[in-house]
């Protein structure tokens, strides 16, 4: 019997900027690279802030495509009756406006990661999306990267035992002394800092290995205690720690999060009966090392696996996107509202007990 036709999602990209350009070369890649025949992506329209950066942008990442329509705004792509849903890759600090101008014009969306800046402003987005039935997802891309899948196998597989701690630590050098201070890792404005920007990273893996582990029964961490650095040139944080307890798993996550290194450790997670190692970087590890002990903490087995696919790693994600909106679903069960929130709650406290505080106006929603 052949095949039914794939389901095509019908893309508008929002901005022109780094993650945005990564994004679209990894959708337009043949699905077939990664194994999949059920879906396939189009970008039908590309919006910019600025004169000639959206044909710009469509000349570079798209080979010049004909069919793609470049927008010298936002707004024309939440218009376009061709656009199926739109990625959203503007500064942290604009996911909630922009997403909120798609939902209203019954979009479904992709956002960038974090959500948003806050957990108030990504309440209220998922409250309206809920009314205008369209379907809203976080870009954690790591979350559907095949290395990730296999991880969750192996653990399951291992027979581990539940989870005891989680040690997961990312940096990146973004040479802060020499960015300027409109840089979107700088600038408060645009929610700079290491929180934002790479705290994502390690609550996925917190996500996967204790809050979807069986023994945690979907139970909240109850106690969250942060820490931060601050960069004299604008106040952002350049380097934050937090713990947070899982007292159902009764596991615990220790964080350490810095945008002014190169050396990052990656992710341990350390079972009843073994380890798991994540190598570095936690957005996109490309193998992990499962160990196994005896009752005195001897090593007896040890397995390691690598990950390698064809392009970025931004597409499995785009993938979950189209096969949700085909089957009518107004969230990923992978990615769930639920886990979008808890991780947009976890930053508000840790800002909250840093003293990290956003300029007046940035903060579109006080409370939801
Ligand atoms: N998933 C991943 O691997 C990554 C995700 N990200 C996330 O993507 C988002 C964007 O990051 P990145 O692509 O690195 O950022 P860039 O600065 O490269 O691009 C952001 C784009 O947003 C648009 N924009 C709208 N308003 C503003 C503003 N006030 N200041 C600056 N730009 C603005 C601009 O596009 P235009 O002028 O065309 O409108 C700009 O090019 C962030 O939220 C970040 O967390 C970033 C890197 C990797
Ligand atoms: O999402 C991201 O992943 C890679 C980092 O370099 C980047 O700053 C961040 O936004």
């Amino acid at each position: 019997m052949s095949n039914p036709k794939p389901f095509v999602l019908r893309w508008g990209i929002i901005s022109t900027g780094r993650i945005a350009g990564d994004f679209v070369e990894d959708i337009l890649l043949d699905p077939k690279t990664r194994d999949v025949v059920d879906v396939i992506h189009k970008v039908v329209a590309v919006g910019s802030r600025t004169a000639g950066k959206a044909q710009e942008f469509i000349d570079a990442k798209a080979g010049g495509d004909k069919n793609i329509k470049a927008y010298e705004n936002y707004a024309d792509v939440y218009a376009d009756p061709d656009v199926d849903a739109v990625y959203i890759a503007t500064p942290h600090t604009f996911h909630y406006e922009e997403a909120l101008a798609a939902i209203e014009a019954r979009k479904h969306v992709l956002i960038e990661k974090p959500s948003t800046a806050t957990s108030a402003e990504l309440r209220h987005l998922l409250q309206i999306a809920e009314q205008k039935k369209v379907f809203v997802m976080e870009a954690m891309w790591t979350r559907f990267l095949p290395l990730t899948q296999e991880v969750l196998k192996v653990i399951d597989e291992e027979d581990l035992g539940r989870p005891i701690t989680l040690h997961a630590d990312l940096s990146g050098d973004f040479h802060i002394d020499k960015l300027s201070l409109e840089h979107r890792i700088l600038n408060p404005r645009l929610g700079g800092g290491a929180l934002l920007d790479l705290g994502p990273y390690v609550m996925v893996w917190a996500i996967i290995c204790i809050f979807e582990h069986s023994s945690n029964h979907n139970s909240r961490p109850t106690s969250i205690s942060g820490l931060m650095l601050k960069s004299p040139l604008t106040g952002v944080d350049t380097n934050t720690s937090f713990t947070l307890n899982f007292p159902d798993a009764q596991a615990i996550l220790t964080a350490s999060i810095n945008v002014n290194s190169i050396s990052s450790f990656g992710c341990n997670v350390r079972y009843e009966r073994g380890t798991v190692n994540i190598s570095s970087p936690l957005y996109c590890p490309k193998e992990f090392t499962v160990k196994h002990h005896d009752k005195t903490g001897r090593t007896i087995r040890h397995v390691t696996r690598f990950g390698d696919y064809v392009g970025g790693g931004w597409h499995f994600q785009a993938d979950e996107v189209a096969r949700c909106i085909r089957d009518g679903k107004k969230e990923s069960e992978i990615w769930s509202h639920q886990k979008m929130i808890l991780v947009m709650e976890v930053f508000d406290e840790v800002r909250r007990q840093g003293g990290y505080v956003f300029p007046p106006g940035v903060e579109k929603v006080v409370s939801v």
